[in-house]
């Protein structure tokens, strides 16, 4: 494993505003209370918490008919786009505790100008139920947080969030797993842009080992940097109901473990999104939990290395 120890830097951002209800903006206490930090400092990282960002209301922009809450989502935006940037620059590795999938316009936005700098491609893993390639005008309804993979592609350039010369990521280069909820327009909008889409049949058919082996061939090849955006509507509601957008049918506890596992040995994740975790809606914390099991797998737990539990 290349460069097992790593310094990563939490940073939370409860937003809400990006979905269509409250409680994603208690994500990032539950995260917490959930031991991340604890959790990955006994695997041998240096964690450091940031806080949470609390920024205020974009009040530059408009209201926008087609994208609610857009002066909120904007403020997170602007500030996660430097605080993920500022955290990549200083070789540390960003975990984002959202709030919203909205936030990934600036998380990913971050990584991207990061990318620039070392002249090397960012490539996205989006896990997630949804495509979330929407913008304003496609939107069914207008919920941000539909439209952050548009937002980093260059592809919902509707107001000056951020500097419009920006690095975009190129959406060839983005990956969506576990996809099985798709608008009508944003179905054409994906395969206009050559996003690459396995969804629940794909990975069915072929299986998630030889989908994860492609994938990180392809990012190794292009000696690329990899954001992993991870959803909890990725999973099957059965595992984790703490989400607003549960879809039936979704990924198993073992796939999800098998990518992060697969993802430690290549050493290629350079930042990770959790995001749409509603603590208000999760059944005893375990969503919560769930996430911070897949982020230790992904930074170097390995199911021999604990206790056996019986009974
Ligand atoms: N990150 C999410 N949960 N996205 C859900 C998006 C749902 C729907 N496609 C919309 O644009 O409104
Ligand atoms: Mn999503």
């Amino acid at each position: 494993m290349a460069d097992p120890k790593k310094k990563i830097t939490l940073i939370g951002a409860p937003i809400e505003e990006g979905s269509g209800r409250r409680g994603c903006a208690m994500g990032p206490a539950a995260l917490r209370i959930a031991c991340l930090d604890t959790t990955l400092a006994d695997l041998g990282h240096t964690v450091t918490d940031d806080g949470d960002l609390k920024p205020l209301p974009a009040r530059d922009l408009p209201n926008h008919k087609g994208a609610n809450n857009l002066q909120i989502v904007a403020a997170f935006t602007r500030a996660l786009d430097t605080a993920v940037h500022d955290v990549a620059r200083a070789g540390g590795v960003p975990i984002i505790l959202g709030g919203d999938h909205a936030l990934a316009m600036g998380s990913v936005s971050g990584m991207a100008r990061h990318a620039a700098d070392v002249g090397r491609p960012l490539f996205v893993l989006w896990l997630d139920a949804h495509a979330d390639f929407n913008s304003p005008a496609t939107t069914p309804s207008g919920n941000m947080h539909g439209m952050p993979v548009a937002f980093f592609c260059g592809e919902a350039e509707f107001a000056p969030i951020l500097d419009k010369d920006r690095p975009f990521v190129d959406p060839k280069k983005v990956f969506q797993v576990g996809i099985r909820s798709v608008d009508e327009r944003e179905r054409e909008e994906i395969a206009k842009h050559g996003v690459n889409v396995f969804d629940m049949r794909a990975i069915d058919e072929t299986g998630m080992a030889h989908i994860m082996h492609e994938i990180i061939a392809t990012v190794k090849a292009a000696n690329g940097l990899l954001h992993v955006s991870l959803d909890v509507d990725f999973l099957d509601p059965e595992f984790a109901p703490g989400v607003g957008t549960t879809v039936p049918g979704g990924a198993t506890f073992r796939e999800a473990h098998l990518i992060m596992e697969m993802l430690c040995d290549t050493g290629l994740v350079s930042s990770l999104d959790l995001v749409e975790l509603n603590p208000f809606l999760d059944d005893r914390g375990k969503s919560a939990r769930i996430l911070v099991e897949l982020t230790a797998s992904l930074f170097g737990r390995r199911i021999l290395d604990r206790p056996t539990r019986s009974a």
